[in-house]
């Protein structure tokens, strides 16, 4: 089955880093009916996010909650079930198997989508070795995908480098979201394991998460545009 324009809008997750509510508001209102799925992470969530996630949905967009959230069971349990009631759509956790046991506990009876977060896609090796694991990063990836399916959440982040190796260790329903997305020829920034939307899809991602690529581009609503066209010729390419 192919995907129609508007499975195509949902696969691109655009993310909202900016300091407070009115830029974010700002974006949103240039990108219009273009995009359907913001991404509110630390940043915006310290400046008022949690008010705008509640606009967003009211106005239909889907939202992600990206909060990263790593304590103990009980805490991330609750703090799940809370964030379920929001109406947000995804959630992050760290994959951690405590952590996204809690989580799917959390989220039991909800429709929220827990991702844990494998490796994030500014550490390379040496920064997984700084920070004191012993295992390669695609291990290390590979490793926590297979706990978060096992811990009964609905997928995971990984780089889209990683995205082929996870959905060939991992269930067809199993959700893969990747960051670390640049267009060819984009301003890489803190970014190190990278690939650009028609090789992120290509990989068996489902959704994309883009920032600066739209945030801080000269025409935004362009830039989405031109993700959009190239996420729409990589969908009919696999499907
Ligand atoms: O959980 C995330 O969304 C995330 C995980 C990860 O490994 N890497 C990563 O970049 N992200 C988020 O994805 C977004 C990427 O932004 P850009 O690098 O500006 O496209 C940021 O909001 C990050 O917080």
């Amino acid at each position: 089955m192919t995907d129609t324009p508007a499975d195509i809008r949902d696969r691109l997750i655009v993310a909202l880093d900016f300091p407070n509510v009115a830029a974010a508001e700002a974006l949103v209102w240039q990108l219009g009916d273009a995009v359907s799925f913001y991404k509110i992470g630390l940043e915006l969530t310290v400046g008022g996010g949690l008010d705008l996630a509640a606009d967003l949905i009211e106005a239909g967009k889907k939202v992600f909650l990206d909060l990263k959230m790593h304590d103990i069971g009980n805490t991330v349990e609750r703090a799940v079930a809370a964030a379920a009631e929001r109406g947000v759509s995804i959630l992050t956790v760290h994959a951690y198997p405590q952590t996204m046991a809690a989580a799917a506990r959390g989220a039991a009876g909800s429709k929220l989508e827990v991702l844990g977060v494998t490796v994030l896609t500014s550490y390379d090796a040496a920064d997984l070795a700084a920070a004191g694991y012993s295992g390669t990063v695609e291990e290390t990836v590979r490793r926590r995908a297979m706990q978060a399916q096992e811990a009964g959440i609905a997928g995971v982040i990984c780089a889209p480098t990683d995205a082929a190796m996870v959905r060939a260790a991992t269930s067809p329903t199993f959700q893969i979201v990747t960051p670390g997305v640049r267009p060819a020829g984009a301003d890489v920034g803190d970014q190190k394991r990278i690939a650009t939307p028609a090789a992120a899809m290509a990989a068996g991602a489902n959704r994309i998460v883009v920032g600066r690529p739209i945030t801080a581009a000269a025409a935004p609503a362009e830039a989405a545009a031109a993700i959009l066209a190239e996420l729409t010729q990589a969908v009919g390419e696999t499907a």
